[in-house]
């Protein structure tokens, strides 16, 4: 476990940090599994990695259908108007994951061939599910792991003291979600559950909202798994393979040899 991040998301006390502080083992299984800690030093084995980006591309899709019905759901105008740009955001940013698939060789035809895995469908179906039967807050409860859960991951990696930075091949992706815009938004979504929470009767409603924020949050682990299980057995972060099987590398400061 890191140390805590001084510019954590979410208010103390509000909505969203009492959802995740429920859920601690889950939130921590999601943010350092195994699949981040491998981006983190760089040993991710690449088939897992465009195992992910294909399915990312999936879920992607599926998540602009869950931010469009939250513009359905919305409780006023200025929630509709915010909400109609995060999903002009999100189309923008499945332009650039277009291309960055490309440049992991993988064009888009495809993409658009690959049928979904049934950990995406799992997923993106739960969490329009919660927003079909459900109101604004519980749509966005289901949305928000996704959201600040990448903020978050990326903030762990950059305190990681197993970190590869110079010839990390995942760099540009730690950058992306390091970014200040995505960095931004993913503070929005907290302050938007907390506000949510206020407004919509979070303290009466915890138990149900906590059980969809878990849910959520473990299928989002298993999103990083169904990648991993593209790869190799045998892999573990700070292994490689070579000829002879999979060997550690050599030690840094925060994980020894
Ligand atoms: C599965 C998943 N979860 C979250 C994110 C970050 N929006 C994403 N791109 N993909």
């Amino acid at each position: 476990m890191q140390h805590p991040d001084p510019a954590d998301f979410g208010a103390p006390g509000g909505l969203f940090r009492r959802l995740r502080d429920n859920c601690a083992a889950e939130w921590e299984h999601y943010a350092w599994h195994p699949f981040v800690r491998g981006l983190s030093d760089g040993t991710l084995p690449e088939d897992a990695f465009r195992r992910y980006l294909v399915q990312d591309y999936l879920f992607l899709i599926q998540f602009a259908r869950a931010k469009a019905l939250a513009v359905f759901k919305a409780e006023s105008l200025d929630a509709m108007r915010d909400k109609t740009a995060t999903i002009g955001a999100l189309l923008d940013e499945m332009r650039l994951h277009v291309g960055y698939c490309a440049g992991w060789g993988i064009p888009e035809a495809e993409l658009r061939r690959t049928p979904e895995a049934a950990e995406t469908v799992a997923y993106t179906r739960y969490v329009l599910d919660r927003g079909f039967a459900g109101d604004i807050l519980d749509l966005e409860v289901a949305l928000v792991p996704c959201t600040v859960g990448y903020g978050e991951i990326a903030r762990r990696i950059l305190r990681d003291p197993g970190r590869l930075e110079a010839g990390n091949p995942y760099q540009s992706w730690i950058d992306a979600y390091a970014a200040p815009g995505y960095q931004a938004l993913a503070k929005a979504a907290a302050a938007r559950i907390d506000a949510l929470g206020e407004s919509h009767g979070g303290e009466i409603r915890f138990a149900a909202l906590a059980a969809t924020f878990t849910e959520a949050t473990r299928l989002e682990a298993r999103f990083w798994q169904m990648g991993l299980d593209a790869a190799e057995p045998g892999w573990r972060p700070g292994y490689r393979r070579d000829r002879t099987g999979w060997i550690q590398m050599a030690g840094t400061p925060g994980r020894p040899a």
